[in-house]
């Protein structure tokens, strides 16, 4: 097995409901691939059974050839969350430090690594602020930071852009797209905004649980015979309703 991430008949129920319904998905090395769908859909159910946070109830997820959950994965594993968990407290620095010291990198490394992700975010300038003085935008922005810290193989992005303006949006998503390009990074992108999906190389559109359809933007476009992304979604979900 080759692949990145692979998932394979994941279904996961929460009491009576069914969040994710037979779910089969394939990531390649180096691919930056969405997961597009309306709230509620089961995005971040998905990304946190391949994070290891929740188990599948049946099927079965591979990161990197290993069976998921796996703490020895999270070493190559950055994931921002929905919601920031960070410490209110703290300052960013300190917040980065953390984090840091978490994965075995040399004190240098972690230097190295806090001023390459500080500068990423546009944080550099108020990285000895309180986090509790943080905007929602700051916070997102450190949560981002803090998926990058330990330089891991694979981030997952839990609707990484919500709350920051659209220069920042740009620039963050040419880094992504560098990181990709340059340094074979695979990446998750949850999003429910279509101008980041026709970003990606490869798109799976959710809902209700299953996935309506997947492809790279130009087949899904061709496929459903629109140039507008947001009705390849409208088609897709008439097809399967
Ligand atoms: N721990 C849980 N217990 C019970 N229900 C849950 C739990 N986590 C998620 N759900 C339910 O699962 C469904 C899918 O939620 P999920 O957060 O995966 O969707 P989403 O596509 O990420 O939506 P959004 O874009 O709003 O985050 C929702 O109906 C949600 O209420």
């Amino acid at each position: 097995m080759d692949s990145t991430i692979k998932v394979e008949q994941v279904s996961k129920s929460f009491g009576k409901k069914t969040v994710l319904n037979n779910v089969n998905l394939t990531i390649e090395k180096g691919q930056l691939f969405g997961l597009i769908g309306p709230s509620g859909a089961g995005k971040t159910t998905l990304v946190k059974m391949i994070v290891g946070m929740e188990k599948a109830d049946t099927g079965a997820i591979h990161v990197l050839n290993e069976k998921m959950p796996n703490l020895a994965l999270l070493q190559e594993i950055g994931y921002m969350a929905q919601a920031d968990a960070l410490y209110g407290e703290l300052t960013g620095e300190e917040n980065l430090k953390f984090f840091a010291s978490l994965f075995g990198l040399t004190k240098e490394a972690q230097k190295q690594r806090l001023t390459y992700v500080a500068n990423l975010v546009n944080l550099t300038d108020d990285l000895k602020k309180r986090v509790a003085a943080y905007s929602g935008g700051m916070k997102r922005r450190l949560s981002l930071a803090i998926a990058l810290i330990q330089d891991p193989k694979i981030l997952i992005l839990d609707e990484p852009t919500v709350g920051i303006d659209p220069e920042l949006k740009l620039s963050i998503w040419k880094e992504f797209l560098r990181l990709k390009n340059e340094e074979q990074k695979t990446i998750i992108v949850t999003t429910h905004v279509m101008d980041e999906a026709v970003k990606c190389d490869y798109v799976a559109m959710v809902r209700d649980g299953r996935i309506l359809t997947s492809g790279t933007p130009t087949e899904l476009k061709t496929l459903y015979k629109t140039d507008d992304f947001d009705e390849v979604f409208l088609k897709a979900g008439v097809k399967h309703s």
